[in-house]
């Protein structure tokens, strides 16, 4: 992990090299919403045709007055922000937090974070504020209800949303950001608990470009690879795309495991002999275990997996597109949640299939 650390440093530093070299330029990298940059397929030539907004270059001094560093908000602190915000603050970041139950900002203020009063608060201290929560209706609420981050907004800041919500929403939050004056970056992260606290969680970013060279050096500490994708949206449908598939392979799992354990085979045989073969994932060999012993502590609670089933289906709706195995899957999850199941891990869907 120290390794991971220590190269993530480097990339970012090599980034920032580069990008002071970079011509004002346009390239077709930026007129192909889906080309991809990653971490892991970093190189000099990517980067030297970064185009950059003069506007909005600004100083990154942190209230701490070291300016090597930028001073680092965070909203939201659950499974995944608290996770987050503990690695931000483990690699010498001034952090100040938030979340909607205070009770949570107090281990990360013993470990050296500040609190705030409000996401507003954070916002108005920080130079780049993130924010980790649970669904659309929860960033609308952070972004732009009373004491929202917007008010505390303004040129020279940046908000990078990292909560897994829809493309439109994700607009809106942008449009009310970038009225105040202060850009914004989408960044939803494939990975769990485990990536989060690891830093190895895969940034999906879309937005302001500016904000994502000057937040890669955060993505680089949080997680293993980042992909810039364009415009604000597709961070936001990579990520629903993603979960659209991870929640109906996990419903056909649960299905397996229900089938052959009814017919007599031993779910811990099926588990291994899946680990062995083609269909072989880490998800599967991960979760199998606890499923068959029916220990469901969350890493990713159901409900989101619901939610963002939810938001695919919408997604596909709108384009029209059939995806009959995600809405299948998505009524097993709602079965789960009726049940009670919300906040136990995902793999909790067994339940459904199980009583059926
Ligand atoms: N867990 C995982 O494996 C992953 C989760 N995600 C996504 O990340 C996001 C967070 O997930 P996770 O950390 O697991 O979720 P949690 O349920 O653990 O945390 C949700 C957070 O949202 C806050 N929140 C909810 N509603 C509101 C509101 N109306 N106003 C203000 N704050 C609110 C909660 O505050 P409070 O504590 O006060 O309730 C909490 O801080 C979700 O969008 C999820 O889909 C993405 C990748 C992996
Ligand atoms: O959104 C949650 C994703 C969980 C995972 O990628 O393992």
């Amino acid at each position: 992990m120290q390794h991971v650390a220590r190269m993530s440093a480097c990339r970012g530093a090599m980034a920032q090299q580069l990008n002071q070299l970079a011509p004002s330029c346009s390239s077709s990298l930026f007129t192909n919403p889906f080309r991809i940059q990653s971490v892991r397929s970093f190189s000099p030539s990517l980067h030297v045709v970064a185009c950059r907004r003069s506007s909005i270059r600004c100083s990154s001094s942190s209230h701490s007055g070291d300016s090597e560093k930028p001073a680092v908000g965070f909203l939201g602190l659950g499974i995944m922000g608290t996770a987050m915000a503990t690695n931000l603050i483990r690699a010498g970041y001034n952090v100040s937090v938030w979340n909607r139950n205070p009770s949570k900002c107090e281990p990360l203020i013993s470990q050296g974070a500040s609190g705030g009063a409000s996401p507003a608060d954070i916002a108005s201290q920080c130079n780049i504020t993130f924010a980790m929560l649970a669904d659309p209706a929860a960033a609308l609420e952070v972004a732009s209800g009373k004491g929202g981050v917007i008010h505390g907004l303004g040129p020279c800041k940046g908000y990078v949303d990292v909560s897994t919500v829809d493309g439109e929403t994700s607009k809106t939050i942008s449009g009310l950001v970038k009225a105040t004056g202060a850009s914004f970056l989408e960044a939803p992260v494939s990975g769990s608990k485990k990536p989060a606290e690891d830093g190895t969680l895969i940034f999906l970013t879309a937005g302001d470009k500016q904000l994502y060279e000057q937040a890669a050096p955060l993505l680089d500490i949080m997680g293993k690879s980042r992909f810039y994708l364009g415009e604000v949206g597709n961070g936001a449908a990579m990520k629903l795309i993603v979960n659209m598939i991870m929640g109906s392979m996990m419903a056909s799992f649960s299905e397996g495991l229900v089938l052959g354990n009814k017919i007599g085979l031993d779910p811990n045989t099926i588990v291994e002999v899946i680990s062995q073969g083609a269909i072989s994932a880490p998800m599967f060999s991960m979760k199998g275990p606890s499923m068959v012993n029916k220990k469901f502590s969350p890493a990713f609670p159901l409900k989101h997996q619901q939610k963002d089933l939810r938001l695919a289906l919408q997604l596909a709706e709108a384009v029209s597109q059939s995806v009959p195995v995600a809405a299948s899957a998505n009524e097993l999850y709602k079965v789960a949640k009726c049940k009670g199941l919300g906040d136990q891990d995902f793999s909790a869907v067994i339940e459904a299939i199980i009583s059926k």
